[in-house]
């Protein structure tokens, strides 16, 4: 019996032996079958087939006893790389899913591809996961959108004009070394010029125009009899905003359009408004329109505060019994400053812009940058009629009758006048705004106060002055142009020897007629007792240099007085603030020097800007204490400039005789202070004394 039950065993197990062995002759018939179906490469795709396949087949040999699974260890090694490539494909896979159903572009398919195999590296799934699902389904993928991507960034170029009025990126650049020489005789089309003030002009010593000059004349005088009318109701005349070195010459190219359009004049109006910043400058340009206009019957009036506002009002309005509706002017061109035209808008009785037929602001970008009383705006409005409302009214009533003349754009408001003609049309204010300076603003919000009307800009820069960088216009980027001729120079030292540097140039490098800049007034005065001092210290001849401070300390006639003894070269050094640093023309000016650093590009241009003017030859000096040179020189940098300033090295042995000789003198006369609180006795402290 137990033999039976062996031999019965036996053959059991013989028979599974047949079986397996049948299992394993089908297995390989079939994997040959697929070899020698499929191409050769090795597909991925195929592989995982296989694997399944295989997996299958594992599945079906579900029944095989343990044993029997460990005697075919091969194949389970096999069924496990198997799974392991699988979990390697995956990603494929998933491609292969999203690939079938996708309707979108091939892009969008690619951005699929790469989100997953991202996914796939970042986490992956458990090796199990495929085969768990239970849906018979494809795994759908969620839609995927694109990702964001940044965008390029504009170029500097395109981001540096936003906002910007087009005209201004359009601006017509003028050549500085252009000239037109003056024509004595006969009409003279290039200009527009009359004969007569060509005559005047060479009575002056001026035989040809300046750059800015040349572009100027034709645009504002041109050959239509409009542009020289004093009304332009209908035709809207261009405003210009001009930008051009300083001593360029800007000032005439203003004076010539006034005197020459005004002179056609039978009535006087206030018909040409001047504003400049300081009184200095409004006496300047007095100086220069009253020397053009001499002969010519026009009246020009300051208005500055220098004198009682009685007396302004007096020089300026004709009539001041009654309220007149088209005002009343002793003046047909008026300069002043900001602060007393606007006490004369609010305060004089018959001051009226009504009849402006320009309007110049000089140095703009300073004005610009006052926001005293909202001048601007009160200005413009005061150019622009208000609409009449209610005709009869108390005021009007009282009103006085016509005895002067209203200007075409202000009819409307009398009621005696009504006038309806077959050209019935809105009439325009006839003002024509011209804006000028070395450093003209491109701030956008800036010009837009000035609500300019379909402007027109010149830009007087030279063609060697890498006129755009990274394709930014100069005037955009605040790159200024300078005067040809000028030698610009710094020197970097220590702040207590700020002084000495100061002698040495005048002594050793004869630095004479020079202006010199100081922070302050009171840094002003200070340096003027410095030098004075040391010039008592070291001339023994009967020469010394006579230095004089300038600044808005002192009364006007002082003031005066000083710039004409300076202009006299009675004095030789003028040490002033920053009151003089713009517009002042001096021709004589040989030297500037900064002794005190400027802080902004436009400061350093302007001051710098004092020598060198019309053409002449002049040099620029800057002392920077050693604190300061990095800022200093990477302002120049970013202005395009760093390369023109030269820098000169003064060494001990340079100033020792100097120094020497001074430090004795001030051991001296050095004023009493409390010894406990003063650093040092030394020259310096004098300028810039330094407590603790
Ligand atoms: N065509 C010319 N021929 C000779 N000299 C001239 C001519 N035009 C102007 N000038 C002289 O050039 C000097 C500088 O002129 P102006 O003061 O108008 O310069 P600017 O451009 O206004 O300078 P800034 O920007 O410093 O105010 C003045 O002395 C002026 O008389």
């Amino acid at each position: 019996m137990v033999e039976g039950i062996l031999s019965n065993s036996v053959i059991d197990s013989k028979a599974k032996t047949k079986a397996k062995t049948r299992y394993l002759k089908r297995k390989k018939s079939r994997r040959q079958a697929r070899k020698s179906a499929a191409p050769k490469q090795n597909n991925t795709a195929q592989r995982h087939e296989e694997t399944d396949e295989e997996d299958r087949s594992d599945t079906e040999s579900e029944d095989h006893t343990p044993r029997e699974r460990a005697s075919n260890g091969s194949h389970s090694k096999e069924l496990k790389e198997t799974q392991e490539g699988g979990r390697e494909e995956r990603p494929q896979k998933k491609r292969k899913l999203s690939f079938s159903h996708s309707e979108e572009g091939e892009n969008c398919m690619s951005e699929v591809e790469e989100v997953e195999v991202a996914n796939e590296v970042d986490s992956p799934l458990p090796a199990a996961a495929p085969r768990t699902s239970k849906s018979p389904e494809p795994q759908m993928s969620l839609s995927v959108f694109p990702l964001p991507t940044l965008p390029d960034a504009p170029p500097k170029s395109i981001l540096a004009l936003q906002g910007l009025d087009q005209a201004l990126v359009e601006a017509e650049v003028v050549n500085p070394s252009s000239r037109l020489p003056i024509i004595p005789k006969g009409d003279d089309p290039r200009t527009g010029l009359s004969e007569r003030t060509r005559r005047r002009l060479i009575e002056l010593g001026i035989t040809e125009l300046f750059a800015v000059q040349t572009a100027l004349l034709p645009f504002l005088l041109g050959s239509s009899a409009m542009r020289r009318s004093l009304y332009t109701p209908f035709d809207l005349l261009q405003d210009v905003c001009v930008s051009a070195p300083t001593g360029s010459g800007k000032t005439l190219a203003y004076v010539l359009p006034i005197v020459e359009i005004l002179s056609t004049r039978i009535v006087t109006h206030l018909r040409a408004l001047i504003v400049l910043p300081t009184r200095d400058l409004v006496m300047q340009v007095r100086e220069t329109l009253e020397a053009i206009a001499k002969g010519r019957g026009l009246k020009i009036g300051v208005a500055t505060g220098q004198h009682s506002f009685a007396h302004e009002q007096s020089q300026l309005v004709a009539d001041m019994s009654a309220k007149l509706s088209g005002g009343s002017s002793k003046v047909d061109i008026l300069i002043c400053t900001p602060g007393r035209l606007i006490d004369h808008l609010n305060g004089t009785l018959n001051f009226s812009l009504q009849h402006l037929r320009f309007l110049i602001i000089d140095e703009a970008d300073r004005l610009l940058a006052q926001s005293f009383q909202d001048w601007l705006a009160q200005v413009l409005a005061a150019t622009q009629s208000s609409p009449r409302v209610v005709p009869e009214t108390a005021e009007t009533k009282t009103l006085a009758p016509i005895c002067d003349s209203l200007a075409p754009a202000f009819l409307h408001l009398h009621g005696e006048v009504d006038l309806h003609t077959d050209i019935d049309e809105k009439k325009d204010p006839s003002c024509q705004k011209l804006l000028f300076s070395a450093t003209l603003t491109s701030d956008p919000g800036k010009l837009a106060a000035l609500d300019l009307r379909n402007p027109k800009y010149f830009v007087v820069q030279g063609l060697s002055d890498e006129s755009e960088i990274d394709g930014i216009p100069n005037i955009i980027a605040e790159r200024f142009t300078m005067p040809e001729a000028l030698k610009e120079h710094m020197i970097i030292c220590e702040a207590p020897q700020k002084p000495l540097m100061l002698f040495h140039l005048v002594h050793n490098h004869s630095v004479r007629n020079a202006l010199v800049f100081t922070k302050s007034s009171e840094s002003a005065s200070r340096l003027v007792r410095l030098f004075e001092f040391f010039e008592a210290a070291t001339s023994s001849s009967g020469n010394p240099i006579v230095v004089r401070s300038y600044s808005s300390d002192l009364p006007t006639n002082e003031r005066r007085t000083i710039l004409e003894k300076f202009k006299a070269q009675e004095v030789h050094l003028l040490i002033c603030s920053d009151l003089i640093s713009r517009g002042i023309d001096i021709s004589h000016v040989s030297h500037v020097v900064s002794y005190d650093a400027p802080v902004d590009i436009r400061k350093y241009v302007h001051r710098v800007g004092r020598t060198a003017r019309a053409g002449r030859t002049g040099d620029a000096w800057t002392l920077v204490e050693e604190q300061e040179a990095h800022y200093f020189k990477s302002m120049l940098r970013s202005a395009g400039h760093l390369e023109r300033v030269q820098r000169v090295r003064i060494s001990e042995k340079d100033t020792a005789s100097l120094s020497s000789a001074y430090e004795m003198r001030v051991l001296l006369d050095i004023p009493a202070e409390p010894p406990e609180r003063v650093r040092t006795v030394a020259f310096s402290d004098l300028v810039e004394p330094c407590y603790y």
